[in-house]
């Protein structure tokens, strides 16, 4: 199989029926403005041959560091399959009405979060957390919109890199290189 994108929905699909919760998690992988790495789990929400979406705060680390150097890796981990995944591209901002149309299925105690976390900076106690919460909450007592500062990036695919374990570690690697418009698939050493 050559096509990675098929690949994916094989694996993912073995995934969401064998693992016991989140199978969209990955890590995310990304640099700061000074060159050093930066890692967080986040969950893969939507994906085509566009690629992978994930939804967060554009103001966060993460935010600031995509801003910064627009590319990242996710790596997913699928313990019960034995099982990794790694994803490497260019980020874009997903458009407002996808990200819009994303916020709208998050249950209403998310979508306030989203409003009142000022996601990665220093929070002083709970109390100002729980406060912004309320606040929020008499602001929208009906439907939430999303707010300006929140949406999703999609990460489309130069490589990727399926892992599979395999007995004395000699374990199974197929790398898949954009070529073209087509795909070139390599084994790696385990
Ligand atoms: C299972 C799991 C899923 C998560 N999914 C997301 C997510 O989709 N978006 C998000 O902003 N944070 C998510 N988080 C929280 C992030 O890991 C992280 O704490 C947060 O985004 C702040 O990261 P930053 O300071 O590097 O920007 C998740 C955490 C876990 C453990
Ligand atoms: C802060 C934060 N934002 C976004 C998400 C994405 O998931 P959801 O849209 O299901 O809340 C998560 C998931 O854990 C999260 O912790």
């Amino acid at each position: 199989m050559t096509d990675p994108f098929a690949r994916f929905a094989d694996w993912f699909a073995a995934a969401t029926a064998a693992e016991a919760n989140d199978p969209n998690a990955c890590a995310l992988a990304t640099v700061d403005a000074a060159g050093r790495p930066d890692v967080r789990i986040v969950l893969m929400k939507e994906w085509d041959r566009q690629g992978f979406v994930f939804y967060t705060n554009r103001q966060s680390a993460k935010g600031r560091q995509l801003a910064h150097t627009p590319y990242a890796t996710l790596d997913f981990h699928w313990k019960s399959l034995r099982r990794q995944l790694r994803i490497s591209g260019a980020v874009t901002p997903v458009d407002a009405a996808q990200s819009d149309a994303y916020f709208a299925t998050r249950p209403r105690e998310s979508q306030l979060s989203a409003w009142a976390s000022l996601q990665s900076e220093p929070l002083a106690d709970r109390e100002t957390f729980e406060s912004r919460l309320a606040e929020t909450a008499a602001r929208f007592p009906d439907a939430v919109p999303r707010p300006p500062h929140w949406g999703g990036y999609r990460v489309t695919p130069d490589w990727f890199e399926f892992w599979e374990d395999r007995l004395g570690r000699q374990h199974h690697r197929e790398r898949f290189d954009r070529a073209g418009d087509g795909w070139q698939l390599r084994l790696l050493y385990p």
